[in-house]
């Protein structure tokens, strides 16, 4: 158990009699950065939604640290290290870069959004968001607000409030979408470097950004687990390529 951060054990989601994940089992090693990928309506987001405890499952278990966090919340998982890209800290368009990261920062140390508490008490996780700003490449853009930002840099900006959080494990949810092929390269290298010394789990579409970042992959369809492994095992079997035929993305 010790060396799994995060586990799936039988996940299952019915909606409305219809089972969108059957049956999933899923262990994702510490330290690994690991994709879920398959090929359109395969079941990514809602296994994705369950593993971040933005769904409930109808049937199975999710363990983190081998803890059953299947009915906490998600705010009680995050103080337990289990973060979702984006899930408290949206980003606030007319907030400064530097105020959203430090708003992100304030809820992780449970002052919270009073926005009217003294700019004194905030003061201090100034330095802290600095070097959060430092760690995602953007603080040259501090005073800008968010709604400036490119898209790469907005994202970038996403990774740094999730980061506030001090995530053991990271989940990011398809976190080169819509992005140009200049972001892609530079989000693809954050994702790297913030990963070390954490655990990650993604879903992602760009089959060439699974390949340069993922340690393991979990191939999904209709709901099932189809394949698992490296990217090379999972792209050199047979029923990962017949499963892609005519649904691949990229
Ligand atoms: N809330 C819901 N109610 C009913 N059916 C749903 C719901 N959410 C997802 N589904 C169905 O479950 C199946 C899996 O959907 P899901 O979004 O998890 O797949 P996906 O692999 O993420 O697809 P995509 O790559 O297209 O985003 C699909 O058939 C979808 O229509």
């Amino acid at each position: 158990m010790a060396d799994k951060a995060l586990v799936g054990e039988g996940l299952t989601k019915v909606f409305g009699g219809f089972a969108a994940v059957k049956d999933v089992n899923l262990s994702v090693r510490r330290g690994s950065i690991h994709a879920l990928i398959g090929p359109n309506g395969a079941g990514k987001t809602t296994c994705f939604n369950l593993l971040t405890k933005t769904l409930t499952p109808t049937r199975g278990r999710i363990l983190l640290d081998g803890e059953d966090i299947s009915r906490m919340r998600t705010s009680e998982v995050a103080r337990r290290g289990l973060v979702r890209s984006f899930q408290i800290s949206a980003i606030f368009p007319h907030l400064t870069v530097l105020e959203n990261v430090r708003v992100a920062l304030q809820s992780s140390f449970g002052t919270g959004y009073h926005f009217w508490r003294s700019l004194r008490a905030v003061a201090p996780l100034n330095r802290r968001a600095e070097e959060l700003l430092e760690q995602v490449g953007i603080q040259d853009n501090r005073d800008s607000p968010a709604a400036a930002l490119s898209y790469g840099k907005k994202r970038a900006l996403e990774i740094a409030t999730t980061l506030a959080l001090e995530p053991r494990v990271m989940l990011l949810d398809e976190p080169t979408a819509g992005m140009g092929h200049e972001d892609i390269e530079p989000i693809t290298d954050l994702i790297k470097r913030v990963a070390v010394g954490r655990t990650v789990l993604l879903v992602e579409h760009n089959l060439s950004v699974v390949s340069t970042l993922c340690d393991r992959i979990t191939v999904l369809q209709h709901g099932e687990v189809l394949a698992e492994g490296s990217y090379k095992d999972v792209s050199n079997d047979p029923r990962v390529v017949e499963a892609y035929m005519g649904g691949i993305d990229e």
